[in-house]
């Protein structure tokens, strides 16, 4: 029987552990709390909801909905712990964190088939057929290192600077045009137009908006690659002109004249549904971000599908060092899983967990891995960390991740129904398919 070490117990390591424990197989668990901690966990208990105790929303037209209902489908023991405690949240799926992470901690401490070992790995365990890497986004200095010189220094990424995105069927299109500076390029920017009297007003609202303050860990200094937009706006009211809104190299066809200044919303997936702000991240509250934001003329009425935010966040650049079914390239035998593969959130960062599980289970029966059908919003997920794009920015569950079934339908809330139902139907089916 072969012998499996999954590193990290938390939200995806406990998945992956459990689904390797529960399928027969022996799995040694490292977990480096209590021996040392991270700046955000402050108990020594397996899946630590480190912030919010919510894994976000229940129906299933939401793409966070639809994954723990496919989660539930594969045998998830969070989402079954979550629904065990959860406490009333209206339609999101909240729990009571001390009881959810002490019956996780529990289950996995005392499966006959897995053995704890609390300590910092700081070089990759050796003796092992599978490993899976399921360090966090706050994964040890140490251990850091280790995951570097795995994928190549330039893969692993330590802070993570997010751009707001919006749904490309709510922007005003008319108020701007497509095309890239100088004329180079394949037009995939699209100028948000804005006059000087309409730069002065959003201006004034970007340096006086509220922001988040910063946790103590985050207190480092800003990379000036990745400054927060306000921040940059407060060094002057022309450094934005020279900065991300800077309008030289663009000619309005419309006026045959260049604008005052431009906001270039950057296609985010091959289907262009998904438009990103190109250098807007940000440390705006929430709801500030989209008040600001929609002071654009082009994004008035835009749906934002994830906001800015720039935070510690140890990643690798799966879509170059990963195949779909989360090994790594260059040595099979060893998978990530969670955050650290560019998941962001407590219920995708576990669903890639169950992943990882399930293929070391296939592998360790002398099966190929596999990757669920991508009308799924697991197989979905996972496709769009690995496919081949320029740079990886964390992703969440978003519906835009399938592919459309039926563009006739017209009514959005029917479509995602539509989508939610094939998912759940080709997720039923591979859930009862992947031990084969
Ligand atoms: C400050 C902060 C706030 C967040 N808030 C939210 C939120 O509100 N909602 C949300 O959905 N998501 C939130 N996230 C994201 C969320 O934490 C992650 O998506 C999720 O916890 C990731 O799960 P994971 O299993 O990949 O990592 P974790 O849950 O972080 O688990 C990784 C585990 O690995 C252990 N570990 C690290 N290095 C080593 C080592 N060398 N040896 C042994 N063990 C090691 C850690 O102790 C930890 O237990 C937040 C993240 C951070 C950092």
């Amino acid at each position: 029987m072969g012998k499996v070490a999954v590193i990290g117990a938390g939200l995806a390591g406990s998945e992956a552990a459990f689904k390797i424990a529960t399928s027969g197989f022996k799995v040694d668990l490292y977990e480096m709390r209590p021996v040392k901690t991270t700046p955000a966990h402050r108990t020594e208990g397996f899946a630590e909801l480190v912030c919010s105790n919510s894994l976000g929303g229940k129906d299933i037209t939401t793409g966070s909905g639809l994954l723990k209902e496919e989660m539930r489908l594969l045998g998830s023991l969070i989402v079954s712990v979550a629904e065990e405690f959860s406490v009333p949240a209206g339609g999101a799926l909240a729990v009571d964190r001390v009881k959810f992470s002490r019956r996780i901690t529990e289950i996995l401490e005392n499966h006959p088939n897995i053995k704890v070992i609390r300590k910092e790995v700081t070089q990759l365990p050796e003796g092992y057929n599978f490993i899976i890497i399921a360090t966090g986004p706050l994964t040890s200095e140490a251990f850091s290192k280790v995951i570097q010189r795995l994928t190549g220094s330039e893969y692993l990424y330590f802070y993570d600077a997010i751009a707001p995105t919006v749904d490309a069927d709510t922007v005003d299109f008319s108020k701007g045009f497509w095309g890239d500076r100088y004329g180079k390029g394949k037009g995939d920017y699209f100028n948000c137009v804005l006059n000087e009297e309409e730069y002065e007003i959003f201006y004034n609202e970007l340096i006086n908006g509220k922001q988040v303050p910063l946790k103590d860990f985050e207190k480092a200094v800003f990379f000036e690659g990745c400054l927060p937009i306000e921040e940059m706006a407060r060094r002057g009211k022309q450094t934005l002109l020279f900065g991300p809104m800077k309008p030289v190299g663009l000619i309005d066809p419309k006026t045959g004249k260049q604008p005052f200044a431009v906001i270039q919303l950057r296609k985010e997936n091959r289907e262009g549904t998904l438009l990103s702000l190109v250098g807007f991240q940000t440390k705006l509250k929430y709801p500030e971000q989209k008040r600001i934001f929609r002071l654009i003329p082009a994004l008035k009425d835009a749906t934002f599908v994830r906001l800015g935010s720039i935070h510690r966040n140890t990643f690798i650049q799966s879509h170059r060092v990963l195949k779909p079914t989360l090994q790594l390239k260059k040595d099979p035998r060893i998978l990530f899983a969670g955050q650290i593969t560019g998941v962001e959130g407590y219920a995708a960062s576990a669903a890639t967990g169950i992943l990882a599980g399930i293929n070391v289970v296939r592998m360790l029966k002398g099966k190929e891995p596999t990757v669920p059908p991508e009308t799924t919003m697991l197989g979905g997920l996972v496709r769009y960390i690995t496919e081949p794009k320029e740079e990886l920015q964390p992703m969440n569950p978003n519906f835009s991740l399938l592919p459309d079934l039926d563009k006739k339908v017209r009514d959005k809330r029917r479509r995602k129904l539509l989508k939610a139902e094939r998912a759940l139907k080709d997720m039923e089916i591979f859930a009862s398919q992947w031990k084969n």
